[in-house]
């Protein structure tokens, strides 16, 4: 069992009661890995990925462990994230079309979830306040072949300045103690200490001041942890309500076969430790109900709580409206050369409803609904559609990742001897017939990279920081 602090111990033996006994034993048991299968790929079915069931939230999720070197994983096919954390999407569960905020988004599990809803459409901002893990961020948003999702690196106040009531739902998975996560992470223990989840408390508070600002009449604020602490759980929510007494919260369905629990209405006060029953709370704590604990002593997965409240139509719209992007245009020459790019390479590639905007030598495919970003940190503006230099025009990366071989004049599938060759930066020589260009290279059916074919060789433009060297016994499916 992972060594629990005892302050930890002493707080969940009072707050739980008989339960306490099968929570603490749930610490001893082996953590569930589980990833979701990608919907914005071609090739979604009989991927190299071992597959020991469904995750019951969801269509996407699975559970079994994939390894960062196998070509679902590469090719974006599919995103390992645990399966309590799976949840957190489904209650977001946002629509095609929508504005749609992921404010503290790094890694990527969310965010990569909530685009699978989002089809494309619409616009996913992916906020990060840390630069480093931003960056990471940016590479799986590319590698999931995202198209709509604008990447930032804010604090939750900057961003809140430049984007008032712009947003039909915000997520906020919070920075938070991690107690459900101390079984998957013994950093999370080590860090841990009595007056950690009040602190964190404090942050998360000042967080979420912002996070309302930017939601719009009606709109929908999905608040998220990994950690048991009813500081930072229920007592979070009483308090947003109290403060915000606009914002209504929302009943997350709990069918009982997926073994979800309601949230605690008598943790809710500070005092919970003295007892409280649920007969002396107000109403308006009794609804604590209608959030979401996720237990591992009760379910397949760490531990979460998952919160849910819309905003009222009748509140006041701010004056000021948010400007649209100002779109930097290409010269001619550029526009000369991506036309002969988009004919040449492309098939009926759907610019439409979208804007084509430069960020330097780079040409970005910007969703329509971008706001005004100039002076802004942006990592990635919606699809990056590859780079000018000096009289041509060379696809991104991030270009292969979103295409489908449908999609392109000529695509390349891959043996399992190429792969490795592809992976590693090789030049793939081939007697297939292939005209003189620009050539997605797929690998078990979805596309993982461009080569350019002349004269029997494919030159190699895997980008230098993703190759890596395989071992003959990795098998492509
Ligand atoms: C629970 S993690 C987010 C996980 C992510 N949503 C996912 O699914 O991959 C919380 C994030 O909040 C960020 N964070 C830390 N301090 C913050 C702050 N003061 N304001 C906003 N975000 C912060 C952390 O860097 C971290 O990436």
């Amino acid at each position: 069992m992972a060594h629990l602090p005892e302050d930890f111990i002493n707080k969940y033996t009072q707050l739980l009661g008989e339960e306490a006994d099968s929570f603490f034993n749930s610490f001893s048991k082996p953590v569930q890995k589980a990833y979701r299968i990608n919907p914005l790929k071609a090739k979604t079915s009989a991927l190299d990925v071992p597959d020991q069931g469904h995750v019951p939230y969801g269509q996407w999720g699975h559970f079994g462990q994939v390894s960062g070197h196998t070509v679902a994983h590469v090719t974006g096919a599919v995103y390992s994230q645990e399966p309590s954390a799976q949840f957190v999407g489904e209650v977001v569960h946002p629509q095609p079309g929508e504005r749609v905020l992921d404010l503290s988004a790094a890694p990527g599990g969310k965010t990569t979830h909530l685009a699978s809803f989002m089809q494309q459409k619409g616009l996913l901002w992916s906020n990060e306040i840390f630069m480093n893990r931003a960056k990471i961020l940016s590479e799986n948003v590319e590698r999931f072949g995202i198209q709509n999702a604008i990447v930032t690196s804010h604090t939750p106040a900057e961003l809140s300045a430049r984007l008032p009531q712009y947003f039909d739902k915000i997520l906020l998975d919070a920075p938070c103690s991690g107690e459900g996560m101390f079984r998957k992470n013994e950093t999370a223990i080590q860090q841990w200490h009595k007056d950690f989840p009040q602190e964190l408390a404090d942050l998360q508070r000042r967080i979420l001041h912002e996070a309302v600002k930017m939601l719009r009449p009606g709109g929908q604020i999905i608040y998220s942890t990994c950690t048991f602490a009813p500081e930072e759980d229920e007592q979070m929510i009483a308090w947003l309500m109290s403060t915000y007494p606009t914002l209504t919260l929302n009943t997350i369905e709990k069918p009982p076969h997926i073994h979800l629990s309601d949230g605690r209405p008598e943790w809710a006060d500070k005092h919970y430790t003295d007892g409280l029953s649920t007969e002396s709370l107000t109403k308006e704590k009794t609804d604590l109900k209608k959030t979401a604990r996720l237990w591992p002593h009760l379910l397949n997965g760490e531990g979460h709580f998952v919160a849910k409240l819309s905003q009222s139509k009748e509140i006041q719209k701010i004056e000021t409206e948010v400007e649209p992007l100002k779109q930097k245009a290409m010269d001619r020459q550029q526009q000369q050369l991506i036309a002969s790019f988009l004919t040449d390479t492309l098939v009926d590639f759907d610019l439409n409803q979208r804007i084509l905007t430069l960020f330097g030598e780079r040409l970005y495919l910007a969703p329509k609904e971008t706001p005004d970003i100039s002076g802004m940190k942006i990592l990635r503006l919606g699809l990056e559609m590859g780079i000018f230099k000096k009289k041509r025009f060379e696809p991104a990366h991030a270009l292969a990742l979103a295409l489908h071989p449908d999609a392109v004049v000529q695509h390349f599938d891959m043996t399992q001897a190429q792969w490795m060759d592809f992976v590693h930066g090789d030049v793939i020589r081939t007697q297939a017939t292939l005209k003189k260009g620009w050539v997605l290279m797929t690998a078990n059916g979805n596309g993982v990279g461009w080569g350019r074919y002349v004269d029997g060789q494919i030159k190699n433009f895997l980008p230098k920081g993703l190759r890596f060297a395989l071992k003959q016994t990795d098998s492509l499916s």
